[in-house]
């Protein structure tokens, strides 16, 4: 049997990847594995380093891409981001639905290679709303709150262009964006339980 397709999450920070991700994971226990990026940005309070990101430093990270350990990275906002293969092989080898949470840039990468997800963009409802939210969530200073506001209209150009992404998910309301993106995963979910039981 071939394994689940993973899911590639995208979209402006502060659009909701997190929270609708989080979500899908603890209402399907056992079906979904979080890709675990690495980052060169300081963890947030509440983030654990293994869980959230591999937190680590501009120079192990520029050695592990030199290796050849990463299947993408790219700079976001002033930090470097990157999937590496193990993050990946480490939940296809337990047969869950592989979610990876990966900037345009990231999605432009992945598509250069044979992982095959469902591209899934996860877009705020208006630039004011996207402001609101960040600002709300209280984890960016100023200045890496405008890099992440310019980065957000980028990605909300990139992501109009026919073909990038395979559905695209206005989260506005909280509910309904939730249950958009189950109905687009429901097929996968399914796979997956029936495989286990
Ligand atoms: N290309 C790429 N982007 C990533 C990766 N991990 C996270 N990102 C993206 O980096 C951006 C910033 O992430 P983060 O610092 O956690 O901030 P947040 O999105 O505001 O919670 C988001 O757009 C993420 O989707 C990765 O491994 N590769
Ligand atoms: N539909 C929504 N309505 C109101 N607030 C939301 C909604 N979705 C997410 N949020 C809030 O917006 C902020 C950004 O969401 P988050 O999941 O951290 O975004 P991302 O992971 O895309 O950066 C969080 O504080 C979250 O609680």
């Amino acid at each position: 049997m071939s394994g689940p397709r993973p899911v590639v999450l995208s979209g402006p920070s502060g659009a909701g990847k997190s929270t609708l991700m989080k979500r899908l994971m603890k209402d399907h226990e056992d079906v979904f594995g979080f890709s675990v990026s690495h980052t060169t940005r300081n963890p947030r309070p509440g983030e654990e380093d293994g869980k959230d990101y591999h937190f680590t430093t501009k120079e192990a990270m520029q050695e592990g891409i030199d290796n050849g350990d990463f299947i993408e990275n790219a700079e976001f906002s002033g930090n470097m981001y990157g999937t590496s293969k193990a993050a990946i092989e480490d939940v296809q080898a337990q047969n869950l639905i592989c979610i990876l949470d990966v900037d345009i840039q990231g999605v432009k990468r992945i598509k250069e290679t044979d992982l095959n997800p469902i591209y899934i963009s996860i877009q705020p409802p208006s630039m004011e709303i996207l402001e609101k939210r960040l600002r709300d969530r209280q984890t960016e200073t100023e200045e890496s709150l405008q890099k992440r506001l310019e980065a957000a209209r980028i990605d909300m150009e990139l992501s109009k262009e026919p073909g990038v992404f395979d559905v695209v998910i206005i989260n506005d309301d909280l509910e309904r964006a939730y249950e958009e993106l189950k109905d687009i995963l429901n097929e996968e979910i399914q796979k997956v339980q029936e495989a286990k039981s």
